[in-house]
Order: structure tokens, then sequence, then C-alpha cells
């Protein structure tokens, strides 16, 4: 790659978004060219605890506001279901690519991005999960599916995630449901006594979340059949799990004019 990239990050002070500003950093055909906190509009990022070394980095509350000042090829979005959306739009609207990160987007959301992507003929890519081993647990298990239909998906996940299911455990669904028939599981009479307990339905395989301190990111994905099971896990214990995955969605960003959905279908 010729020219840099000039990536705007976020929420720049997240677990995700802090570890995606010194990725930016220390990346050599990276440049990050400005942040975007709700808080600290007009400051400078080497002002915050952190990120003391990371010179020249404006802070903008507001991404249209970022976006009229500073040239930039690339957004990463790590912020919350509330933001993500918005800002992803916003950053088609200015031409800007968005790597999403950020969950909880709902079919018509993406839809209406795709919509979007192909009328700009903009690359987009929303990546439910960046960590390499989860796109394999997904993969995986999809493969599991055409030979197991009953299955349940266990996501569990640090006690500060705002959204439930996780955007890892739907994409594990969709991706499921594209190989199995839709087939309502357990017993055709079970009844739930605390409601919730057989957690959400998707076409009739069952999504459980489990939030908890001290948990970063997991997930199994559980197949049965007569007489045997087979356990799908992946676990994050760290945000640098997922920052490789990050760096190739930037880098692919840059060169597809299409929206993609998951990074399964970016990986060779
Ligand atoms: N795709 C993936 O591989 C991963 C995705 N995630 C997702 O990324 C998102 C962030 O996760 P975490 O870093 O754990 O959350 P976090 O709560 O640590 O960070 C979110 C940050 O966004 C900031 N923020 C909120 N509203 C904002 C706004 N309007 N403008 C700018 N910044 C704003 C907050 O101040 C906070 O610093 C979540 O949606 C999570 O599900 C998390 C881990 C991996
Ligand atoms: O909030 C998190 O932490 C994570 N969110 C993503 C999700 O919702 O699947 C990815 C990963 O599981 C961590």
């Amino acid at each position: 790659m010729k020219n840099k990239v000039k990536v705007i990050i976020a929420g720049p002070r997240g677990r995700m978004g802090s570890e995606a500003v010194h990725l930016a950093n220390n990346t050599e055909h990276f440049e990050l060219v400005a942040v975007v906190d709700h808080k600290h509009d007009g400051k400078l990022l080497s002002d915050l605890e952190g990120f003391h070394t990371i010179t020249n980095v404006p802070i903008y509350s507001d991404l249209e506001k970022c976006l009229q000042m500073v040239n930039a090829d690339v957004l990463i979005d790590l912020t919350t279901p509330e933001f993500g959306m918005k800002h992803t739009k916003t950053a088609l609207d200015y031409n800007v690519r968005p790597v999403v990160g950020t969950t909880g987007f709902t079919k018509s959301d993406l839809a209406e991005l795709e919509q979007i992507c192909r009328e700009k003929e903009l690359g987009c890519i929303i990546a439910p999960n960046f960590a390499i081993g989860a796109v394999l647990m997904m993969k995986f298990s999809q493969m599991a599916a055409k030979y197991f239909q009953d299955v349940e998906i266990i996501e569990m996940h640090h006690d500060q995630k705002l959204d439930a299911p996780s955007g890892t455990a739907v994409k594990t669904a969709e991706m499921i449901s594209a190989v199995r028939e839709s087939k309502k599981q357990g017993h055709p009479n079970e009844k739930e006594t605390l409601p919730g307990a057989r957690g959400a339905d998707y076409t009739g395989m069952h999504i459980h979340s489990v939030r908890l301190p001290g948990l970063v990111a997991h997930q199994q994905v559980l197949f049965g059949s007569e007489g045997q099971t087979l356990t799908i896990r992946h676990d994050s214990y760290n945000r640098g799990s997922f920052m490789s995955g990050v760096k190739v969605a930037v880098e692919t960003v840059m060169k597809i004019n299409t929206f993609v959905y998951g990074l399964e279908n970016i990986l060779e």
C-alpha cells in the first residue's frame, strides 16, 4: 500500500477502542487522523490518560463535524448499539469507509447499509467478531449443522456488555440457519416454569446469554444427536485477540466497493 490509510476511531477510550488506537498508531501504513469521543471535544488525544505518547490527534465529540474538518479514508466504530448505526451512515454520507465492530445492528439496519453501499459503490465492513478463532468457530459450526440439526448456542461475556444476544451469537445462528431447516427443538410440550429458561429462539435453535464479571468473550455451540454431542468453543481472553482482524478489515475495506457483513467473507 503506497499511501497511508487515514483512520478515524470512534470510542477511543473504550475497551476495544483503546486497543484500536494503539493498533492504528503502531501500524506503519495507518495514520490516526482523529478520534470521536462524546466527551473531551477540542482536546488532543495526548491529553487523555493512556495516550500521552500519541501526538497531534484531535478529539471531536461529533462525527459529522470531524468529517467536515478532517480528511479520512476509514472510520473504525467501536462505540455502542445506539451510536454504531448513526456513525456508520454518517461516514458513508462523507464517502468514508466504515469498519464496524459495534454490535446490536438489526436486520433492517444491515439491509439499509447494504443499499447505501450499493448506491454509492463504497466499501463497508460490519464484523460482529474480529477474532480469527471466533470466525473459524462460526464456520465450523455451520459445517457441523449440516450433520446435526439440534443445536444450542451459549455465549458468555463480561457484565458491562449492552446487547444480548451477542453479535457473534446472532451471526452464528444466521450462518447455521443458512444450512439447517427451521426446527423447533426440545420436547413439543415443553413449558418454561421460569420465563426465559430456554433462552432466545432463532428458527427453533436456542441462544443463551451469560453475563459475569471476569469473562471477556466466549461462546460454545453445542450439537446433539443420538448418543453423541459435539461442542465447538472459542474464547477471547483479551481485546488484543480482535486486533489482527481489525487490521485486515481496514486494509480490505480500502480495496472493495461493496457491503460486507462478517469477516468470514473477506478472509482467504
Ligand atoms: N467486533 C468485535 O470483534 C468486537 C465488538 N465489540 C463491540 O464493540 C463495542 C464496544 O465494546 P467495548 O469496547 O467493550 O465497550 P466500551 O463501553 O468499553 O467502549 C465504548 C466506548 O464508546 C464510547 N462512546 C459512547 N457513545 C459514543 C459516541 N456517541 N461517540 C463516541 N464514543 C462514544 C464510550 O465512551 C466508550 O468509551 C460493543 O458494541 C461491543 O459489542 C467488542 C469486542 C469485540
Ligand atoms: O461486547 C463484547 O465484548 C464483544 N462483542 C462482540 C459480540 O457481541 O459478539 C464480539 C465479542 O464477542 C466481544
